[in-house]
């Protein structure tokens, strides 16, 4: 379990996260929602340890984060950086030799899933096939947490479902995925737990399928009444 318990980030003057707590499951897909700026991007890094945070802890199955940690973590980014006149099948070698916990079965089985070729090179491919690249070389390392900023914006709908059916396949096993998106509508069905956030702060956080069934409201019936009360 990925655990943040009251953090604090401030840069400046400005509060950015204002003791933010909640919790990812392994075996579930959590997802931080806001709009521009309510901090989403920022806990990631604090997760990932890649902005000092003033106060609160994170810690990842029950230990404090530090190197060790990371290795249970991966964090895909939403843009690609590898160079892009590397091909998708170098770039697979590249973290094939880099990391230990690469695992090869899965890098071939989502090279297949989203009909992506070997030979292209990543400067060349659309948006929406970069955003599969980039899963692609996330996905194949074994990590028991998976970090997403964004991984559905900008992309077009075919390659949105795709994306999204990614979530819901063996591919990701059991692992624990922490997204984030300002677009909800394409990914309720996905989402097990929802953290709804407003500058910097924690709004509600609740388990989409145990509000359907207990109260019959959908996440984007919750965001309405939370967000235009
Ligand atoms: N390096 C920085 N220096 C100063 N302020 C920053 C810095 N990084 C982020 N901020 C501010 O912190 C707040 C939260 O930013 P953050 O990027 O975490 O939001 P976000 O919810 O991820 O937004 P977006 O959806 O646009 O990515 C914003 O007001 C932003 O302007």
């Amino acid at each position: 379990m990925i655990e943040v318990d009251r953090i604090v980030k401030k840069y400046g003057k400005k509060n950015v996260l204002d003791e933010v707590s909640f919790t990812a499951e392994k075996g579930e897909i959590t997802c931080l929602i806001g709009i521009n700026g309510v901090g989403k991007s920022t806990i990631m890094k604090a997760i990932m340890g890649l902005t000092p945070i003033g106060s609160g802890r994170i810690r990842i199955d029950d230990l404090p984060v530090n190197k060790m940690a990371y290795e249970k973590i991966v964090f895909i980014p939403d843009t690609l950086t590898m160079p892009s006149s590397m091909k998708i099948g170098e770039a697979m070698q590249f973290m094939q030799d880099f990391y230990a916990n690469w695992n090869e079965k899965r890098a071939q089985d989502l090279l297949a899933f989203f009909k992506l070729k070997k030979e292209d090179r990543l400067g060349s491919l659309s948006k929406g096939n970069s955003a599969k690249a980039n899963l692609l070389l996330g996905l194949s390392l074994d990590a028991d947490y998976l970090l997403m900023d964004e991984p559905f914006s900008g992309i077009d709908m075919f390659s949105r479902e795709q994306i999204a059916a990614v979530f819901t396949s063996h591919l990701i096993e059991d692992r624990g995925v922490l997204i984030t998106t300002h677009e909800i509508h394409d990914i309720e069905h996905l989402i097990d737990k929802v953290v709804l956030l407003e500058q910097g702060r924690v709004l509600k956080q609740f388990y989409a399928e145990e509000m359907r069934s207990k109260e019959g409201k959908s996440v984007v019936d919750v965001m309405r009444e939370v967000y235009l009360a």
